[in-house]
């Protein structure tokens, strides 16, 4: 679930880019990357790490320009070599880079396709290399010397066709200025807006509104499904639908965990639906359990504090925080191999033992997917010596692959693949377990929300996938591709993709 960032300022934008970066990172902690543009020339700094890693002071300075673009990466394809780090850079025509968050689901298609019919070679494992690839084979098949915003929009439109999965997407072309694109399903997130400088206004385009209050854009809308802007150098601004049939299916997941809670998407303010999960999963446990015993209800930080604090206030049971959390250690879902995982947990979370000992503690968690958290976590509450342990989800059994730009692609690394609920009980070894359910998950995300949404993408509780292109052949090679066996070997790729045009020094 990458972060992207693009902005057309007035003055340099690397500062500003960095800032939203570092303001994104919670999407992707493994690769950090920027791309400005000044006089006709692209300056490129991107490798594997943290932002604040990643960008030393020399790299800052000699990214110069009042144009660019920036990406933070948790890989969903390909390998995690800093080869493919993005933005990604193609030099024809015109000299185009691009970021990209989501996952395509024909890469492999299009990538041949590419390849024997558009005679283009794609370097890296990346589906954001394919993307970048088309797009640009759209732009060149427009033949014109210099781009216009109708030249663009008829790319995207061929881009839209060619294409299928989660995408949202900014990139810049040399000369030109920025272009920002969603997918018809509107599946990944993506904002606009607007901020007013002494020498005009300055427009900048984000995964998540958040980025944008903390540079001070005004929020102007999310880009809708199918859509694309443009923004020329000089600040003006284009936008067209460009696909055949929009509709706005969003990803839930973004709300459950990904995005952070000060960020609106789609109108949804992503802590309000929070608090309305722990709303609901309160009213589930009144309605199955109206005998609990919970003496206490403890929150697994961070991202399920917020519903845990409003289950709390619901069931009318203290709320404590009887995890602490190491603030440098990042978010352990989104690395990269199992065994990272897994060694993170207790290096990030140590119980409070006099919050534990001789209670009925309920441990609330925004979601479990492999398992890999709450397994740890019940353990060390019951060694800090609570007399139960009971366990609540704030979204339902994760059950089923996500193909559309998060992690998950193989069923058998998911801890509710083929478990009942009371089996997976035992699996974690909670006294008891409840899960939210779909129907009150996706309520708690419209309750009063002024949105267009009406549906959600909720393919990994329901196995419905809406670009209606996914079989049980796709997840097979998915597994083979992504499972963590896989991937471990998989990077050694690192030793064969050319990290072309990027400066390294
Ligand atoms: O069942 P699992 O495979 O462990 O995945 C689910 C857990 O991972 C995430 O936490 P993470 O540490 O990534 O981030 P957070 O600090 O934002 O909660 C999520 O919030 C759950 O706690
Ligand atoms: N999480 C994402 O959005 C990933 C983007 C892209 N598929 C990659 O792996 O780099
Ligand atoms: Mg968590």
């Amino acid at each position: 679930m990458c972060g992207i960032v693009g902005i057309v300022a007035k003055s340099h934008v690397n500062q500003s880019i960095y800032d939203a970066l570092t303001i994104l990172q919670h999407r992707g902690q493994d690769a950090a990357g920027i791309v400005t543009w000044h006089n006709d020339k692209l300056f490129l700094r991107k490798d594997n790490g943290l932002v604040s890693d990643v960008f030393r002071t020399r790299h800052m300075k000699r990214l110069v320009g009042h144009i660019g673009i920036g990406h933070v990466r948790y890989p969903t394809a390909g390998s995690s070599s800093s080869a493919e780090a993005q933005p990604f850079y193609v030099n024809s025509p015109y000299g185009i880079t691009l970021a990209h968050n989501g996952n395509l689901t024909n890469a492999a298609e299009v990538a041949e396709h590419l390849y024997k019919e558009d005679l283009r070679h794609i370097n890296t494992t990346s589906d954001s290399e394919v993307l970048l690839n088309v797009f640009a084979h759209e732009m060149q098949k427009q033949g014109e010397l210099i781009p216009t915003p109708e030249s663009i929009f008829k790319a995207i439109a061929r881009v839209h066709q060619r294409i299928r999965g989660g995408y949202s997407v900014v990139a810049m072309i040399n000369g030109f200025g920025l272009v920002a694109f969603r997918d018809p399903n509107g599946i990944r997130p993506a904002v606009f807006g607007v901020r007013e400088r002494e020498h005009g206004k300055e427009y900048m385009v984000a995964s998540e509104s958040v980025a944008l209050d903390g540079l001070g854009f005004k929020l102007v809308r999310d880009i809708a499904p199918g859509e694309c802007i443009v923004i020329t150098k000089e600040g003006e601004f284009f936008s067209q639908q460009c696909a055949e049939d929009p509709k706005l299916v969003p990803c839930i997941f973004e709300h459950v965990y990904f995005a952070r809670p000060d960020s609106i998407m789609d109108g949804i303010s992503v802590y309000k639906a929070r608090l309305k999960m722990g709303e609901y999963l309160a009213g589930k446990i009144m309605k199955e359990r109206p005998d609990h015993d919970i003496d206490v209800v403890i929150p697994i930080p961070d991202t399920s504090r917020t519903s845990a604090l409003q289950l709390a206030n619901r069931l009318g049971v203290k709320y404590r925080e009887g995890f602490m959390k190491n603030r440098y250690i990042g978010r352990t879902f989104i690395m990269p191999g199992q065994q990272q995982r897994k060694k993170s947990v207790k290096q990030k979370l140590n119980a409070i033992a006099l919050e534990f000992a001789g209670k009925n503690v309920l441990l609330v968690d925004d979601s479990i997917v492999r398992g890999t958290t709450c397994n740890q976590i019940i353990e060390m509450a019951r060694e800090a010596g609570a007399k139960n342990v009971y366990f609540a989800s704030a979204a339902p059994e994760v059950r089923y692959p996500n193909v559309y730009g998060i992690d998950m692609p193989a069923v058998e690394e998911l801890i509710a693949h083929d478990r009942t609920v009371a089996e997976i009980e035992t699996a974690i070894g909670a006294d008891w377990l409840i899960y939210q359910d779909l129907e009150d998950l996706q309520r708690s995300c419209l309750n009063g929300a002024s949105t267009e949404v009406q549906e959600f993408d909720c393919s990994v509780f329901d196995a419905q996938y809406v670009t209606g292109d996914i079989d049980e052949a796709y997840f097979e090679r998915l597994r083979v591709a992504r499972s963590d066996a896989s991937k471990s070997s998989a990077n050694s790729a690192e030793d064969v993709a050319i990290d072309l045009h990027n400066d390294q020094e």
